[in-house]
């Protein structure tokens, strides 16, 4: 897993870089400059595009200039530079950037305070005004640049971070920043990207390469880590040769109801197609044509002999559409406690009756979506105090939270937060989350730790689907594709 760090960290990571490369400062931000400049090549190989490079006086300005610099260098033939002189100050790398430009045939134009702007007539604008050193909110001459580019609805590229972004996760739904239609950012994302409320704010990211020191960045101090391809191998286990259904766990999911039948159809399905040995339905008998026609594979268990059958179950998945049967839920927490993932209906009995938060089984997984978790936990004004309650939760009482969202929040016991990046908007479409449910339970029934589990089931669930998305070519998703993908995830592992 990867360290998502601070600006104050990644400043200690730059100076530690430049002292023990040994590296000039200059000399890395001209590394970081032609990484931009790489990606931004990707994205607009056409060197007849104009470029209008906006930048400040610190060092986020003064990539902006060598970036400028390095793109005439490679052909673009109609960049063009300005520069926000909104404060004295300007740093030495910033200085020396302005002179290497003034050695190309660039075109600089440089504003002071209550300048007026001229129209902006190029099509792709660079953002590199401010970046992680941004310290308050954007007022006067600053806010007024901004609106003006944003007003000029052109393409936007952010160099670092959007101008007026905080990187630590808050985002004041008040506070004006750049829209960026892309963002380059250096060495790691910051946090900010990973919170739905960026989304006011840029539509995209990457990240590029810029050479710090992996180790010091990773030694540092983080609360919240990226999952990576490479987790996800180390985690997984491939089957062995001897094994059979036993060695693969028996998973009970408890769900379904007359109208939402199909939520447990989908969960069993996840659930079989995700490697656990056994899938076992608890479902109105109603549902059992259903179930046997779409999944044959997978048993039946009526509500009566639960109590009996208990003993044979690995973990337990309960909630996908269990509606009016809620009440077994609570019948359930007084058997003996078992890995158990719990959702949907399940979560909404459980905002009803706190009190058996207490009686949930040590190291449950709950998967609440935003609305489920606000009903659980009570309202969140923002994302970050959302995620701020699902970590101060997890560790009090012990629980994996798998807070849903476009990138999947994990909370887990020890006080840090996982965060999934596989996933797709194809994906929001209903049903979506019965899948993830069936798939968690079925490592649960593996033997993998609910950690384990969640970090697999949330990755493998949006890998899926971007599959879906980039190979087969789907706009939609739709839940039952994701469960017949899952084996084809097997060739990436
Ligand atoms: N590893 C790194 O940290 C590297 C950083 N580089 C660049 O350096 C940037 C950070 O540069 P700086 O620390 O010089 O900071 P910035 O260039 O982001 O900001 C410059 C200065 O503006 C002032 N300021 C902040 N918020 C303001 C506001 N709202 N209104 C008016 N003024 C404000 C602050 O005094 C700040 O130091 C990064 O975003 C990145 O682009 C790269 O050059 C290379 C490596
Ligand atoms: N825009 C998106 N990007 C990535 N993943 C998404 C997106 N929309 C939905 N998902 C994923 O789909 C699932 C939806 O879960 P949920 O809202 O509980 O669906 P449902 O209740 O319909 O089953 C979650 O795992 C979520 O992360
Ligand atoms: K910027």
């Amino acid at each position: 897993m990867k360290n998502v760090i601070s600006s104050a960290q990644m400043r200690d990571a730059d100076r530690h870089t430049i002292d023990t490369a040994p590296i000039a400062s200059v000399d890395l931000m001209e590394r970081a400059s032609l990484a931009f400049v790489g990606a931004f090549m990707q994205l607009y190989p056409d060197r007849h595009v104009s470029v209008l490079v906006c930048c400040g006086t610190g060092n986020n300005g003064g990539d902006g200039l060598a970036i400028a610099r390095l793109l005439q260098g490679h052909g673009y033939d109609a960049v063009t530079v300005w520069i926000a002189r909104f404060t004295e100050r300007e740093t030495d790398d910033f200085a020396t950037n302005l002179t290497r430009l003034h050695n190309t045939p660039v075109t600089v134009a440089e504003f002071l305070p209550a300048d007026e702007l001229p129209e902006i007539r190029q099509s792709v604008v660079i953002d590199a005004l401010l970046g992680s050193g941004l310290n308050k909110p954007l007022t006067g001459d600053w806010l007024r640049l901004v609106e003006h580019i944003n007003q000029a609805s052109k393409q936007v590229v952010a160099v670092d971070i959007p101008t007026g972004l905080r990187a630590n996760g808050i985002i004041p739904a008040t506070e004006p920043t750049i829209f960026a239609h892309e963002v380059i950012t250096f060495q790691r994302p910051k946090l900010s990207f990973f919170f739905p409320e960026s989304a006011q704010t840029m539509d995209r990211f990457q990240v590029v390469d810029i050479g710090l020191d992996e180790a010091f960045i990773e030694g540092a101090p983080a609360d919240f880590k990226l999952v990576e391809p490479e987790d996800i191998r180390l985690a997984y286990r491939k089957r062995k040769p001897f094994s059979h259904k036993g060695t693969y766990g028996h998973a009970l999911i408890i769900a379904g109801d007359t109208s939402t039948m199909g939520a447990a159809i989908l969960c069993c399905g996840a659930s079989l197609f995700s490697g656990a040995g056994l899938t076992t339905a608890c479902i109105p008998q109603e549902g059992l044509l259903a179930l046997n026609t779409r999944h044959p594979e997978v048993m039946y268990c009526a509500m009566a002999d639960l109590p009996d059958l208990w003993d044979r179950f690995d973990a337990i998945g309960i909630g996908p559409g269990l509606g009016r049967r809620v009440a077994l839920f609570e019948k359930c927490l007084a058997y003996e406690p078992k890995p158990m993932v719990i959702d949907a209906d399940a979560l909404t009995a459980l905002a009803h009756e706190q009190s058996l938060l207490d009686k949930l089984p040590a190291r449950s997984i709950l998967t609440p979506h935003m609305k489920e978790f606000d009903r659980l936990f009570g309202d969140h004004g923002t994302w970050w105090d959302r995620v701020r309650t699902a970590r101060e939760q997890a560790n009090a009482r012990g629980l994996v939270i798998v807070l849903k969202n476009r990138y999947t929040f994990i909370a887990i016991p020890d006080g840090r937060v996982l965060i999934n990046l596989t996933g797709n908007p194809a994906m929001a479409t209903g049903g979506m989350g019965d899948v993830l449910t069936g798939m968690l339970v079925a490592f649960l029934a593996q033997g993998y730790t609910p950690e384990e589990a969640a970090m697999l089931a949330c990755y493998l669930h949006g890998a899926a689907g971007d599959r879906l998305v980039a190979d087969v070519g789907m706009a939609v998703v739709p839940a039952t594709q994701v469960i017949e993908h899952l084996p084809a995830i097997n060739g990436m592992l």
